[in-house]
């Protein structure tokens, strides 16, 4: 499992999932962070995640360690920035494919388990439970 200070305003979630044992990572803004207009420096490709370090200016070649942007591959990649984006992925996605598979081993009688892995406020409980029902 991946461990990142990505800073306040990037969202990062990661679930694993056994026994899939997936690694997923998940983008969306907070109602702050839209408030302070906040840059976007997540990029999701495919199964590719990446981060831009916004200090380090364009173009400048510097040590690996200090590359502009870094990118990781996962078995999914969700961008949930905007709704109105091509690449955006709903809740429903996300179950169908990530919970359903969990789910229907569960009712096979097989031990199974979803798991949220993120930094405060990334959207764990959000991702595992939807938005309250009125
Ligand atoms: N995919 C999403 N789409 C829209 N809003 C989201 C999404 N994910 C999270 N949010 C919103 O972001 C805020 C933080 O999400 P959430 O409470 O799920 O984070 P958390 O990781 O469970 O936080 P904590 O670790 O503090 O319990 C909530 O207001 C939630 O509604």
């Amino acid at each position: 499992m991946m461990m990142f200070s990505f800073g306040c305003w990037r969202k990062v979630l990661n679930l694993c999932l056994k026994p899939v044992r997936n690694l997923v990572d998940y983008l969306v803004f907070s109602s702050r962070e839209k408030e302070l207009t906040a840059k976007g420096i997540i990029k999701m490709e495919g199964t590719k995640t990446s981060i831009t370090n916004l200090k380090i200016p364009d173009g400048v070649v510097g040590d690996s360690m200090r590359e502009r942007t870094k990118t990781f591959t996962y078995d999914f990649s969700y961008d949930s920035m905007d709704c109105k984006s091509s690449s955006f992925v709903s809740q429903e996605k996300v179950f169908r494919d990530l919970g359903c598979d969990v789910l229907k081993a569960a009712f096979e009688g097989y031990n199974a388990c979803v798991f949220a892995y993120g930094q405060t406020s990334s959207g764990k409980s959000y991702t595992m439970m939807g938005v309250p029902v009125r």
